[in-house]
């Protein structure tokens, strides 16, 4: 019988379909799946024969060194990595070497940055004649970094992005803003319309057609999605968000915002001071709902309702109770909530962009009236926040998980209370009072987070023009 072939704990390994000349790979017969660094991963090719390309950092502190790969996608797999999430993956099959030896295996493609190693070599790449060796590293010998010296450097020019913006309302403020900061800084902005957008739902090429047509690949998406348009609102970006496109707020985020209940509850659980809510669905519980927030003056609102329309202050335990009855008469759903009467009918908005306040406004109430929304006559003026206000708003809208949000919260004798989080935020009444360019840092957002990738094809190309 030959000599088994060893593997070490750690080994070299080149994947050379990828023109991945060394990569160095941890051996983990616990995890079933190999798995390689990936970012920017974007499906493209036939549809009888989809391929994926990405972006490969090999050197993990040479970031500069980018390698874009392309390889035949087999599936998209539901992958449950060692921190416990799951996550949805494209799989490739590319052919490894290792040592001597070559073979073809699978791998998923996931973001490694915080790794150690790019790559994980998962049991089933392992063959029927190999050992692993829990005490050798690199059994099969060493390579070098030195193969990537003549590998062009990460190409530092920006080029324009392809940018969509995801909208009903093309020709309001917020959507024109947008596309305008878009053009100023070279990009290419398109209006979509959610409800115009149809989608293919194919696992390995995922697109998104509009009025039939197939839409082309966006290097980013800036949902402005109304209420009217959630669920189907957040499946056109789940379906754009796996063509590929950096989505400024993901479907996830969106929907914990828009669903109120929940979203008292994530705010509630991260520690975030907000008023006492409650809410109940039997029709018996009217005198605890009260006694919830500790009696009149309570507000009472409708979970549907934007603009103030259904927010209603009950003064007494009477008001209240009618105001309750009848909404539930209507077969409403609503919460209570204690009266932040020391708010004086204002309110604080706070707009983020990448988890900082970038701008923030206060907007106060007409005359007579506890609702400070534009809509029911209250004025936005400039408002400098506390170090107190601004920590309460960064933590909403991350515990959301948004990258833009619009935190409104109360000022209260016990400090600030979050009363809700937008996920698309306007932008006019913002930028007018605060006289910043809000639409301009959202795609400096963007910018930032879309990488600057150099496409092989246009360089193949270049260089089969020069052969012929
Ligand atoms: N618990 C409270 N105590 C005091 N005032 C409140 C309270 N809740 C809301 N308000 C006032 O009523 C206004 C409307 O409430 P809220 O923002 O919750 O409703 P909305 O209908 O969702 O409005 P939006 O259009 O901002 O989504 C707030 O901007 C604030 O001024
Ligand atoms: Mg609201
Ligand atoms: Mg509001």
């Amino acid at each position: 019988m030959s000599d088994p072939f060893v593997l070490g704990w750690e080994e070299w390994a080149a994947f050379p379909g990828l023109g991945l000349p060394a990569i160095k790979a941890k051996v983990d017969t616990g995890a079933r799946t190999s798995a390689l660094h990936a970012v920017s991963i974007e499906p493209f090719g036939r549809e009888d024969a989809p391929q994926v390309r990405f972006v490969m950092h090999p050197i993990p502190d040479q970031p500069e060194v980018e390698v874009v790969c392309a390889a035949p996608a087999v599936d998209r797999r539901e992958v449950t990595s060692s921190n416990g999430e799951t996550e949805l993956r494209w799989v490739i099959e590319a052919r490894v070497k290792i040592g001597e030896r070559e073979w073809p295996i699978e791998v998923t493609l996931t973001n490694r940055e915080t790794m150690q190693y790019r790559m994980l070599l998962g049991r089933t790449a392992i063959l029927d004649d190999m050992v692993v060796s829990p005490t050798t590293s690199c059994a099969q010998g060493e390579l070098s970094w030195d193969l990537y010296k003549d590998f062009p450097r990460k190409a530092q020019v920006k080029r324009p992005l392809r940018i969509a913006i995801l909208t009903r309302e093309p020709n309001n403020y917020s959507s024109q803003r947008l596309r305008e900061a878009a053009e100023a800084r070279g990009h290419v902005a398109e209006m979509i319309n959610t409800a115009r957008c149809t989608m293919a739902i194919n696992a390995l090429s995922p697109a998104v057609y509009y009025d039939g047509r197939k839409l082309p690949r966006y290097d980013a998406v800036i949902p402005r999605i109304g209420a009217s348009m959630t669920n189907y609102g957040m499946a056109v970006l789940r379906q754009f968000a796996m063509t590929g496109a950096y989505i400024l707020n993901s479907a996830e985020s969106i929907g914990v915002s828009r669903d109120k209940l929940y979203a008292h509850q994530v705010l509630a659980r991260a520690g975030i001071g907000m008023p006492t809510t409650a809410f109940a669905h039997s029709p018996k519980d009217t005198k605890n709902l009260i006694e919830h927030v500790g009696g009149a003056p309570l507000v009472v609102k409708l979970l549907e309702s934007t603009q103030g329309r259904g927010v209603v202050l009950a003064e007494t335990r009477k008001a209240a109770e009618s105001v309750i009855d009848a909404f539930r008469g209507l077969d409403a759903n609503f919460i209570v909530q204690e009266f932040v009467k020391e708010a004086g009918g204002a309110d604080i908005r706070c707009f983020l962009v990448g988890g900082k306040v970038v701008a923030s406004m206060m907007r106060q109430a007409a005359a007579d009236e506890f609702r400070s929304n534009l809509h029911r006559g209250g004025e936005a003026v400039k408002v400098r926040i506390t170090k107190e206000e601004r920590a309460a708003a960064v933590k909403a809208a991350k515990v959301m998980g948004l990258g833009v949000a619009g935190v409104d919260l109360l000022r209260s004798e016990s400090g600030p209370k979050v009363i809700e989080v937008n996920s698309s935020p306007g932008i006019e009444g913002i930028e007018r009072s605060s006289g910043k360019d809000v639409a301009g840092l959202m795609i400096e957002h963007v910018e930032n987070h879309v990488r600057t990738v150099t496409r092989p094809r246009a360089r193949r190309g270049a260089a089969a023009k020069k052969a012929g």
